[in-house]
């Protein structure tokens, strides 16, 4: 048996910085991937993710441009797109095989599983350290749908892989990937019909949120069935049919299943090592990312993070300052996340109704896209912006904003909130005309009693 000062198993966001960072600082790090170098972000999420909705949503505005006077075909050379997404999550991925050789850690590339007290064993390896840090990430839930198994259904993990555009998509699922790769193959010309077992998209996010959303993709042509459950799944000749609890069948060449992740640790073996899991099977962590074993560490999906990157890697910078000593937790921080549709979601910290549930005495002010110069000017007229505000204290709490590239203008409430400022810093900023950033001091002037409209030329 080996001993190493550090093991990290899974090359996910959080764990290829930290082994890189170790290893430059003189420590002996094995790092274990049973898959591609770089995780889920960057071979079967984030990363071929949005550069092909870079394809898809260059196609929808140049077909949605009608309304400013601009007539064009739009014609989408679909192997060109997919190739280009291979391409950049390639380039992204030797990016980490250089960076870990660089830095000197020892890469195996096999499944691990803990096999004793801090000992790990992969790939025919067998390493005990003081520190191990769990990185395993999140697989597809797949659903026990009678006639879905042994069919070529697609997952985020083979749907980069396509090479053909499929005439007809079926997505279950109403969730970020349903809706992100839904919308983006109905903008590259798949009739794509999307089967959502509740009553709206985005079941976490109010319901106006998803109420624009489902305006948007009707516009794009996409078919929406609500309150619906798949009863059977029949593959005949290159061809899915869906049969519904409600007695409609739908048909389609490919059938895209994004009904969300479960964690990577069935093979683990973490009881052998005194790492227990909660019912769902995520790695229970304390404040500082302990497990319950001391020396053991976990970050990122398997640990219930919540499910995204920037979430991975700030547990990276966290727990790499806990191991060197720093007095740091995981809970002090203030995190948004985006839905890359168009319009897009950005969001951070609590809704209004999140607010009353934990006793703030709270309100909130909406600005619809109507009420901005901007988006009238640009023809993006879909969506509103909402901020929720402690009436106490007068700390912003949290930002809905739906619309044109709201995962940048999300930023602003995440700074504020991080820097505990009152809507009043935001009240009395001038932002440049005309912006969608103009907007938001003029939501914050909702709360002095300024009508709307309330931006220059409104
Ligand atoms: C389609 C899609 C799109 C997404 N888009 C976004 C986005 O736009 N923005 C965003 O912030 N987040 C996005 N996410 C979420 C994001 O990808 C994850 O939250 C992020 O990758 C963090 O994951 P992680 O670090 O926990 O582990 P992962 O990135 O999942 O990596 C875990 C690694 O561990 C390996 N592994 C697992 N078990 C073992 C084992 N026993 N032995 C060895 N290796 C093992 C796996 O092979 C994998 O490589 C998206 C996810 C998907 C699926
Ligand atoms: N933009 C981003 O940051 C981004 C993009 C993609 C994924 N992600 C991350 O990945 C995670 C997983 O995404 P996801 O879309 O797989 O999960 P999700 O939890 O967002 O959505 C799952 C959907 O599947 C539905 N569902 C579950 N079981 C079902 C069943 N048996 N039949 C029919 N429908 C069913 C749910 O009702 C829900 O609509 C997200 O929570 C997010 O954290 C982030």
């Amino acid at each position: 048996m080996e001993t190493a000062d550090v093991i990290v198993i899974g090359s996910g966001q959080g764990g290829i910085p930290l082994a890189a960072d170790f290893a430059s600082s003189g420590r002996n790090v094995v790092l274990f991937e049973r898959d591609a170098l770089g995780g889920s972000c960057i071979n079967y999420g984030c990363t071929p993710s949005k550069a092909f909705l870079a394809s898809a949503h260059a196609a929808g505005r140049a077909a949605h441009a009608a309304k400013l006077g601009i007539h064009v075909q739009v014609e989408v050379n679909f192997s060109t797109v997919m190739e280009r997404v291979r391409r950049i999550r390639s380039q992204f991925n030797q990016g980490v095989k250089r960076r870990l050789d660089s830095a000197g850690v020892r890469v195996v590339c096999a499944e691990a599983a803990f096999t004793g007290e801090r000992i790990v064993s992969g790939g025919g390896m067998t390493v005990q350290a003081g520190i191990i840090v769990i990185n395993t990430g999140t697989s597809s839930t797949i659903p026990d749908f009678a006639g879905l198994a042994g069919t070529p259904y697609l997952t985020n993990r083979n749907f980069f892989d396509l090479q053909q555009i499929p005439p007809r998509l079926l997505v279950v699922g109403g969730g970020y990937i349903a809706l992100e790769l839904g919308q983006g193959m109905a903008r590259l010309g798949s009739q794509t019909e999307l089967i959502v077992r509740g009553d709206h998209l985005l079941a976490q996010e109010e319901s106006d949120v998803s109420a624009v959303l489902a305006d948007a993709f009707e516009q794009d042509g996409i078919g929406l069935h609500f309150n619906v459950t798949v009863q059977q799944v029949a593959y005949t000749n290159g061809v899915f049919t869906l049969t519904l609890n409600n007695g409609e069948v739908l048909d389609g060449e490919a059938l895209l299943i994004a009904t969300g992740r479960k964690p990577n640790t069935q093979v683990l073996n973490s009881a052998v090592t005194g790492v227990e899991l909660d019912a769902q099977g995520f790695i229970k962590i304390d404040e500082q990312f302990q497990t319950t074993c001391a020396g053991i560490y976990a970050i990122g999906d398997a640990a219930k993070q919540p499910a995204f990157t920037h979430v991975s890697w700030e547990d990276y910078r966290r727990l790499k300052a806990i191991l060197c000593g720093e007095q740091r937790t995981r809970n002090d921080r203030v995190l948004g996340y985006a839905v890359y549709t168009e319009p897009q979601v950005g969001r951070v910290g609590m809704t209004l109704e999140q607010a009353h549930k934990q006793g703030i005495t709270a309100n909130e002010v909406t600005l619809p896209m109507a009420h901005i110069a901007r988006s009238i000017e640009w023809g993006h007229d879909l969506g509103f912006y909402r901020m929720v505000i402690d009436t106490d204290t007068n700390l912003i709490l949290g930002a809905t904003l739906v619309g044109y590239e709201t995962a940048e203008l999300v930023h602003v409430f995440l700074s504020l909130m991080e820097a505990k400022a009152t809507w009043q810093v935001l009240e009395q900023s001038v932002h440049i005309h005309p912006t969608y950033g103009e907007a938001l001091p003029s939501l914050a002037r909702l709360l002095v009693g300024d009508d709307m409209p309330t931006c220059p030329n409104m």
